[in-house]
């Protein structure tokens, strides 16, 4: 069963007691490249590897037919991710990144696309230690062939393709519990357009609140209130930069982030990524910025409405600005933009404002996991790294 993978793989077992001696360092015995399977894993008879080109119009196209009919759904089926091509590009192809390490499994008479899996190396800091790692994430199997242990052989084939870049360490998010969590987040939603979400079963109306009351209750002003608030273009990088890096240096797990990152994560991109920065008009100089990233959710049981437009709250900084009024200002552009809702995780600085800012607890989890590497489980609130 799943747990016979798990305990196979050097991640801390359930039931282990551990003294602090054994954290900050990996769980497996070092390993050099030479030790590393020169092969790829072997595949169940007619499926075979392929790398995918994500640049490449009609491969991004294969794997957004792939994730839009089978990737992750909601605790009770209502929703699923549905990346855009244009957002999977972005994520998948940060200054760096190597192409062996996007591939998926093709098969049948048509080669078609059944599985697929990612990475991209990513330089960490893990209490005061620089790890480099691979961030892995979109990993997605054909509903048809599941239970075909398709998934444990893509697991084990990143992780060969990875350790074959000297690389021995991963970060990755799931909603299921697995052993075993550096955190356990917890979602929440801010409504930009109630009544769409209650007619498609994402909200419910609260007790004894008649709907208009409800609409009242979640409006929003029309424009935004920051000053010098504006969208993020080329000549903000290197602010942005400072600003991002000295920002998540306060949390025990983060990030750190090359000025070309921040340019590819953080500049722009229409219906992927939205950022925008604080110029005060008097001094001209940027100390603030927000940012929130574009993944929309098929609905998959409505006769009218069959998108859920949802932006995830992603990078902010707040020096200048109360944290509260930069991201009610991001809620402000995003119902501007004719979002549905908004989502943020308990990360960071968030938990303060979610209460304040009328977040609605949502009703699952999202577990951050570490690859070979040893740590004591973190609150959400040291948690610095948003993963997409
Ligand atoms: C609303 O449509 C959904 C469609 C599929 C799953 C979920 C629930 C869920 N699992 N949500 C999250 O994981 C989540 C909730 C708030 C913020 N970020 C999140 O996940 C991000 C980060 C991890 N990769 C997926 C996107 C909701």
């Amino acid at each position: 069963d799943i747990h016979e993978f798990w305990d196979s793989q050097p991640v801390p077992k359930a039931y282990e007691k551990i003294d602090e001696s054994m954290y900050d360092q990996q769980i497996d015995v070092p390993k050099t490249v030479a030790d590393v399977r020169p092969e790829p894993y072997t595949l169940p008879p007619g499926y075979t590897w392929a790398n995918i080109d994500i640049g490449n119009r009609t491969e991004a196209q294969e794997v957004y037919d792939l994730l839009t009919q089978n990737y992750v759904e909601d605790d009770d089926n209502m929703f699923r991710f549905d990346y855009s091509i244009e957002f999977l590009q972005w994520a998948l192809t940060p200054p760096g990144f190597h192409k062996e390490w996007l591939f998926g499994v093709r098969g049948g008479k048509k080669n078609k696309l059944f599985g697929f899996i990612s990475g991209i190396p990513v330089d960490t800091k893990i209490r005061g230690k620089q790890v480099t790692m691979a961030e892995i994430n979109f990993l997605c199997v054909h509903k048809s062939l599941r239970t075909k242990r398709l998934a444990t052989v893509l697991i084990k084939e990143v992780t060969r393709r990875v350790n074959l870049h000297d690389i021995w360490q991963a970060i990755y998010t799931a909603g299921v519990l697995i052993p075993l969590p550096i955190s356990k987040t917890t979602y929440w939603h801010r409504s930009l357009n109630p009544k769409k979400l209650v007619e498609v079963g994402f909200s419910s109306l609260p007790a004894n609140t008649p709907m208009a009351r409800y609409v009242k209750l979640l409006k929003l002003p029309g424009e935004t209130s920051v000053k010098g608030l504006r969208e993020m273009q080329k000549s903000d990088v290197k602010v942005v930069h400072d600003l991002l890096n000295a920002y998540l240096s306060k949390f025990e797990v983060h990030l750190h982030f090359t000025e070309a990152e921040v340019a590819h994560f953080l500049l722009p991109r229409a219906g992927v990524v939205d950022t925008y920065v604080v110029e005060n008009p008097q001094t001209k100089e940027i100390k603030d910025f927000l940012s929130f990233y574009h993944l929309p959710s098929s609905i998959l049981k409505h006769e009218v409405h069959k998108t859920l437009r949802v932006a995830y709250c992603y990078y902010n900084v707040a020096n200048t600005v109360p944290m509260e009024e930069l991201i009610r200002n991001a809620l402000i552009i995003a119902k501007q933009k004719d979002f549905d809702v908004f989502n943020a995780l308990d990360i960071m600085e968030n938990e303060t404002l979610l209460k304040e800012l009328k977040f609605g607890i949502g009703d699952g989890n999202l577990h951050y996991y570490f690859y070979n590497w040893r740590v004591p489980e973190f609150k959400p609130n040291q948690i610095g790294i948003v993963l997409v």
